[in-house]
């Protein structure tokens, strides 16, 4: 499809505002779910990623990859098991945790960022003792799940006034010496929270907050982080999407001024919702 010179200009206009409103701020990003494993979607976020870098946004990229250690897990002949969204992790599961995110995933998206001309550097939550953590204590025995305790988040700043997007992987540092397993979207908010972030951005394959969980025409494009256990109680919010929205309430209520839910099977939704007037997604203020 041919575009006209005018839509062309049109799009940039309207970016210009947006650029300036967010250049020299935080925005967190947690990337996960199809725009991980689809290849074309994938670079569509290198590029926006490097694109927020160069206009002048510090962008911190968080990462999941919870797919990446299920299919590991099965080659060693292990079944995945997850109770309320979270990987239930003895200390085989572990060190899986920690191979497969610090060493595979969180290189090859660094690797994938310098090949889209950005720069980049992977880190993960033991690195300069970034996330502190202790056994998360839950109704069922998690194993090394742990809660977030401390976040330090001098290793990033130093990564970015470097010039290097960081690249974050959800491993933890226990005090007793062990390794916990995080799941990604909470660490992205406690560390959008700590970086005093201007928004955090949750990349996942729906739409947003549905309505009507099985119709995507159903979308709440914003939602007032107090209307939130109203929502709960209506049922509205179920399954995966509950960590979620907590994520999102406890990053706003810890001071980040937005937080978004948006829909990672469009390409380049990050820029979408940043450089234009529509949005997309699901905001939480
Ligand atoms: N109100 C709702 N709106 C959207 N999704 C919902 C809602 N309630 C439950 N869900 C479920 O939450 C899922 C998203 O969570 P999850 O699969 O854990 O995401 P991710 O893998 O990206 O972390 C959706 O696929 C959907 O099945
Ligand atoms: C405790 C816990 O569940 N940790 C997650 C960490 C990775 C993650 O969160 O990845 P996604 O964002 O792709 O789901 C896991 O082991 O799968």
């Amino acid at each position: 499809m041919e575009i006209a010179n005018e839509d062309r200009a049109r799009v940039l206009v309207q970016a210009l505002p947006y650029i300036q409103k967010y250049a020299g701020k935080t925005i967190v990003v947690k990337y996960g779910g199809n725009a991980m494993i689809d290849e074309k979607l994938k670079d569509a976020v290198m590029s926006d990623i490097v694109l927020m870098q160069l206009v002048g946004i510090h962008v911190v990229l968080v990462h999941g990859g919870g797919p990446e250690i299920s299919a590991m897990l099965k080659k060693i002949g292990k079944e995945s098991r997850f109770v309320h969204g979270m990987r239930v992790t003895d200390a085989e599961t572990v060190d899986i945790v920690q191979m497969v995110l610090a060493g595979k995933v969180n290189k090859a998206l660094v690797q994938l960022l310098e090949a889209h001309s950005g720069h980049a550097i992977g880190l993960c939550g033991l690195d300069g003792s970034m996330l502190r953590a202790e056994k998360l204590v839950s109704a069922d025995d998690l194993g090394f799940v742990g809660q977030i305790t401390e976040v330090h988040p001098e290793i990033i700043q130093d990564a970015e006034n470097n010039g290097y997007v960081p690249v974050i992987s959800t491993v933890a540092g226990g005090y007793d010496g062990e390794v916990y397993n995080i799941n990604a979207d909470v660490a992205a908010a406690r560390i959008a929270a700590c970086l005093h972030a201007e928004k955090l951005i949750l990349m996942t394959d729906v739409r947003g907050l549905l309505r009507d969980k099985e119709d995507e025409r159903t979308i709440i494009p914003v939602v007032q982080v107090s209307a939130v256990p109203k929502l709960k109680k209506e049922g509205i919010i179920s399954g995966g999407m509950l960590p979620k929205i907590d994520c999102c309430v406890e990053a706003v209520r810890r001071g980040v001024k937005r937080a978004h839910i948006i829909d990672g099977r469009i390409s380049h939704s990050i820029l979408v919702e940043l450089f234009s007037d529509e949005g997309i997604g699901t905001m939480f203020y």
